[in-house]
């Protein structure tokens, strides 16, 4: 069926008509305006607990590629900031653009970075299940950092490296003891707001925590996430998997918040 995408027939643009939730009143992305957002000093750093995390597989689900971790208990989470609970980490996947076009899904003031990682967590605390999380209005924290373009980043290679075992959609394939805190940029400072999932089922679930600054990574290495397929294996239409990205969508009267 008319399985939606980022393609013409079944992009952003008509996600709507299935899932109408798409025109809602917190969806996701937005354009983060910094001189907009208000500082709040009741909202305190960051905690990013990540060692013992342990991370299953690495999958193209056919609109990214995603790596899964093991959330069976507290031991991968992000706690503080605007968060009331630990949230516990299931998954980080990435969302990017084509040949040197740009690719985030947040932008900064009208301006877009080349890629976007989304580190996904969900309230364990007051749900039972991940999937009961996603749909709940404070079931999930996505922090989302941008990707610049400039240098190899010393660590992305062990993702790209392995990005050519899970070509199409559909693959997976085992990616053990990955910790992506060699992910992270120097500084924790963020913006927060209340928004949703920027891909179908678009649900209003998402307390977004955006990094302010940016990791380098090269165009080399930006390069690779390009040659994953859209398409599976089976499939004689080859579609490159680039431009995954949802443009930033109405603000609706929220407010956008900035630690200091
Ligand atoms: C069973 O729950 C419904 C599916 C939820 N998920 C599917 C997405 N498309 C999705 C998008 C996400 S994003 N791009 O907003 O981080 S996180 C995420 S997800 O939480 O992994
Ligand atoms: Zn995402």
């Amino acid at each position: 069926g008319n399985h939606w995408g980022y393609g013409k027939e079944n992009g952003p643009s008509v996600w709507h008509k299935n899932y109408p939730v798409a025109q809602g009143n917190r969806q996701s992305p937005i354009d983060i305006i910094p001189q907009q957002a208000s500082h709040d000093s009741s909202l305190g750093p960051i905690v990013l607990n990540y060692d013992q995390c342990t991370s299953i597989n690495i999958a193209n689900n056919g609109h990214s590629v995603v790596v899964e971790f093991d959330d069976s208990d507290d031991r991968s989470v992000i706690r503080g900031g605007p968060l009331d609970n630990p949230y516990r980490l299931k998954q980080f996947h990435f969302h990017w653009g084509g040949k040197g076009c740009h690719g985030s899904e947040h932008t900064v003031a009208g301006i877009s970075y080349a890629s976007e990682l989304h580190l996904v967590h969900w309230n364990a605390v007051k749900y039972k299940t991940f999937g009961e999380a996603a749909a709940a209005p404070d079931g999930l924290a996505v922090l989302g950092i941008f990707l610049d373009t400039g240098d190899d980043h010393r660590w992305l290679h062990m993702i790209t490296d392995v990005l050519y075992m899970v070509k199409f959609k559909g693959s997976v394939t085992d990616f053990k003891g990955f910790n992506p805190k060699c992910l992270l940029p120097s500084s924790l400072h963020y913006w927060t707001y209340l928004g949703s999932l920027t891909t179908p089922p678009l649900h209003e679930s998402v307390t977004w925590i955006v990094l302010k600054e940016p990791i380098i990574v090269s165009e080399k290495q930006l390069g690779k996430f390009r040659m994953l397929q859209f398409t599976g294996e089976e499939e004689d239409q080859r579609l490159r998997m680039e431009n995954n990205f949802r443009p930033p969508q109405p603000l609706k009267g929220r407010k956008v918040r900035s630690s200091n």
